[in-house]
């Protein structure tokens, strides 16, 4: 795993919008010092192998020309700040890195290299590995719609429904915890989960046997979900609220959803920096959707806890870099103070991930929760409203 890779650092930007060549200082002061201290903390190795520097005849030192190139300054610029995301994301306990540490493209070579003694280029666990891959996605899908087209779209869309007020009026009605029963073909830890896989036919299933909402899985690369299932579950007549299930990085995609139907989005705090959950919590409110923000750990709880206006938070017993599933996990992070915060601020909380039996429904109610998310144990069933029902040991659609 471990590979000799270089950073190419690339000081020219600065230089060339001042118009003006490099002197040695300068160079060295224009590597992005805080961003080799961050990956020094992270046990990165810096080591300057080769400065590209050619010497005259009378010895001084010559720089390479400069190839001054808007698109190229604009990726430069676009590598250093996804380093800078990094950094920040780092300081909050997020080890999830935005992009891969390997910087721009050969060709965009500054007068120094630099290499990293780590697998830079390498994601360190499935959820990184999404997360490089969404990234990339999202930039191409941008390309081909502009947020300007959304908001346009959005402006005669039909309102959203009303997330968390049905998962309340599920508990209340029910005194169980409201389901959120998810729409799932395949997951990257489980595999196929379901073969004769009919969105529609499986969520009309869910709604008949009793779920509140309903979560749509939309990535296609790991998931096998997409937003045409999403659109068509809403089309079809559908009246629970649906949750687009989504690997979010990037606050286009909330509009996105919107356009395709969703009433509620999900955010991941094991991916987003606080600042970032701020803001799309924000415009979440201004679409009329609900964010359900996801937590796996006690430093994410406290992290989400410390933000105002959350009303929904998902506890995933599914850590999302191991695939480790531990339903005490929801216990876990309820206990104590954070428990108070919670009843005090009226949150909703969601015990996701490896339920499947009304003892463990049973289980994650004690500890607190109001709402559930299910999918590998209902989805499976021939008939998954059925699987409801053998969920929580009761028809719960009546
Ligand atoms: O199939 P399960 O174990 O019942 O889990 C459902 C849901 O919690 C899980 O799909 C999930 C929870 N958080 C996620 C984030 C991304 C993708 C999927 C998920």
């Amino acid at each position: 795993m471990e590979g000799l890779i270089s950073l190419k650092t690339t000081p020219r930007i600065a230089f060339s919008a001042l118009n003006q060549r490099p002197n040695k200082s300068s160079i060295v002061r224009s590597v992005p010092t805080s961003v080799m201290d961050a990956h020094r903390r992270n046990g990165i190795a810096f080591t300057p192998i080769r400065a590209q520097q050619s010497e005259t005849k009378d010895g001084a030192a010559t720089i390479p020309p400069v190839k001054e190139d808007a698109e190229t300054a604009l990726k430069v610029k676009e590598w250093e700040v996804g380093m800078f995301h990094n950094e920040v994301a780092a300081s909050q306990g997020i080890r999830i890195r935005r992009r891969p540490l390997t910087g721009p493209p050969l060709h965009y070579v500054g007068p120094f290299e630099f290499r990293i003694q780590n697998e830079g280029n390498t994601p360190r666990n499935i959820l990184e590995e999404i997360i490089w891959h969404k990234d990339v996605e999202v930039s191409q899908l941008k390309e081909r719609r502009p947020l300007f087209t959304l908001k346009k779209a959005l402006e005669n869309a039909p309102p959203t429904r009303d997330f968390v007020g049905a998962l309340r009026a599920a508990h209340q009605r029910t005194g169980l915890p409201g389901l959120i029963a998810e729409v799932k073909k395949a997951s990257p830890s489980r595999g196929i989960l379901r073969e004769d896989f009919d969105p529609v036919e499986i969520a009309r299933a869910y709604e008949k046997g009793g779920a509140a909402c309903l979560s749509v899985l939309t990535d296609e690369k790991y998931f096998k979900g997409s937003f045409e299932n999403l659109e068509a579950i809403r089309s079809a007549g559908v009246k629970c609220p649906l949750l687009c299930k989504e690997f979010i990085v990037d606050a286009w995609q909330i509009y996105y959803a919107r356009t395709k139907g969703a009433d509620a989005v999900l955010l991941i705090a094991a991916v987003l920096p606080d600042l970032d959950i701020k803001y799309m919590t924000k415009i979440c409110k201004m679409l009329g959707l609900a964010a359900l923000v996801e937590v796996h750990d006690e430093r994410e709880m406290d992290r989400v806890l410390g933000i105002e206006g959350i009303e929904l938070i998902g506890i995933n017993n599914r850590n999302l870099e191991t695939f480790k599933v531990d339903i005490s996990n929801t216990k876990r992070l309820l206990e104590g103070e954070r428990g108070k915060i919670i009843r005090q601020k009226d949150i909703i909380v969601v015990g996701e991930s490896g339920l499947f039996t009304p003892d463990d429904i049973a289980y994650v109610q004690e500890a607190g929760v109001k709402a559930v998310l299910v999918g590998e144990s209902i989805v499976k069933q021939s008939d998954p409203g059925k699987g409801i029902t053998g969920l929580f040991g009761k028809d719960i659609s009546v």
